[in-house]
């Protein structure tokens, strides 16, 4: 085997990283026009690439942007987005990824990065790195002919279209005044730039709806309408929702299926809380279609990750395995008082990888146990350890990238 060069992708070498990404997805190069728009969504010092140190050519690249991850009690800690990975189908299966990871992973603890989290495209790439799925998602449709408001849902507020430009300009702030759940993440300067390019590339019009509350923008959703033939009714595409309270989820929901020419809207990747199908005198009229995996998190400094989360109930003595980085393995107590490192017998143990599946409350402890992912020592413990991880509310990110 080439011996690899691993090192952070140069300016003028992004555009050729760009293109490796998009063939290992099988799109075709991006054009001339759009490249410069798609160069400004790359943060800089953020691109890594690995190179076969004979010819000299990218073999596999991968990215990443700072965020701040929104972890249970509501504290927020640095996160690293990671995205655009990609190895040329010629070389894949010798390492080339298991190199970027390795850099990565080097990268962020070095600059002091607590997590780092992606949309997967296959389910059996990351789990080996650390990574574990730490959100859930479900798919929606929800009928039009037989979603029929109960008369006890909210009411009241107003909805405003607006036309794309002005919402790349105003969603940015109203996305960062709304209250955050756990999972959820602060969306960069280059995650907006990403999405300017998506919306402007859609095929049908995108529209962005805007509720107002009492207390001003409380909730925005983004669609598009596909399959309408003259004459005839379409789907509306939920392309994103975000509601600031219950108002504003009900008057966004009001208003989209109030929209002419539809007769049904689908979306992917909701909230597994959200109460949709409570808002229908038949909560038939919303059907759940799919439910999954969305974001894999790997804990990347678990003592910070440990000590930024709020816990419940009695503490544990919590043994991390990290075979990848070692710093993270050890025995923590965890509790409402803290997290400290002891040498005490542990009640939990699990690898780092279970420990993000539990970290932000998308999955038990005790579920973990059930099929060996984790391992619980006396009487009572699955219960404390339960109650020690659990969250008020399902944790969910809703911001694809
Ligand atoms: C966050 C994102 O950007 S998601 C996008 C991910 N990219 C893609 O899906 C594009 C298409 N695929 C690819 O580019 C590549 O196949 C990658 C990036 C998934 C994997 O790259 P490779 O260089 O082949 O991975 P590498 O050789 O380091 O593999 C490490 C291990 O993972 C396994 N592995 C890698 N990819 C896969 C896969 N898709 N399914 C199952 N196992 C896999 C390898 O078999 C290997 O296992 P081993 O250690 O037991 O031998």
């Amino acid at each position: 085997m080439t011996d690899l060069v691993t090192r952070t992708l140069r300016p003028e070498e992004l555009r050729t990283a760009n293109a490796l990404f998009r063939a290992a997805l099988h799109a075709k190069p991006i054009s001339d026009e759009e490249w410069p728009a798609a160069e400004r969504a790359y943060q800089p010092e953020r691109n890594l690439g690995v190179f076969d140190s004979g010819t000299g050519e990218l073999l596999g690249t991968a990215r990443s942007t700072d965020a701040d991850l929104t972890v249970p009690g509501g504290a927020a800690v640095p996160l690293a987005a990671v995205t655009g990975v990609g190895v040329r189908a010629d070389r894949t299966r010798r390492g080339v990824l298991t190199e970027l990871m390795r850099a990565q992973f080097d990268e962020l603890a070095g600059r002091g990065v607590t997590a780092a989290t992606l949309y997967a495209t296959e389910g059996a790439i990351y789990g080996r790195f650390g990574y574990g799925v730490a959100t859930l998602s479900r798919s929606l449709t929800v009928r039009k002919a037989r979603a029929r408001f109960r008369p006890e849902v909210p009411s009241g507020g107003e909805c405003e279209l607006l036309d794309l430009d002005t919402a790349l300009e105003r969603l940015p702030g109203i996305y960062a005044d709304l209250p955050r759940q756990p999972g959820m993440m602060a969306r960069s300067s280059y995650w907006w730039r990403s999405m300017w390019i998506a919306l402007r590339q859609a095929s049908e019009p995108v529209v962005t709806v805007v509720h107002h509350g009492p207390r001003g923008a409380d909730g925005f959703a983004q669609y598009r309408v596909v399959g309408r033939q003259p004459g005839f009714s379409g789907t509306m595409r939920l392309l994103g929702l975000h509601a600031g309270n219950a108002e504003a989820l009900a008057g966004l929901w009001r208003f989209l299926l109030g929209v002419d020419l539809v007769d049904e809207i689908t979306a992917e990747g909701r909230p597994l809380g959200e109460p949709v199908e409570l808002l229908f005198t038949d909560p038939r009229a919303c059907e759940v279609t799919g439910t999954g995996d969305e974001t894999w998190l790997r804990l990347v400094d678990v003592p910070a990750a440990l000590a930024a989360r709020a816990w419940e109930g009695e503490p544990l003595v919590v043994e991390v395995t990290d075979p990848v980085l070692e710093h993270n393995t050890g025995r923590f107590r965890v509790g409402r008082d803290g997290v400290e490192r002891t040498r005490s017998s542990p009640q939990l143990r699990l690898g780092v990888d279970a420990l993000a599946m539990t970290y932000l409350g998308a999955w038990r402890p005790s579920a973990l146990a059930q099929v060996g992912r984790a391992q619980l020592a006396g009487e009572g413990i699955a219960e404390r350890a339960d109650r020690l991880f659990g969250t008020r509310v399902a944790p969910w990110c809703g911001t694809f990238f």
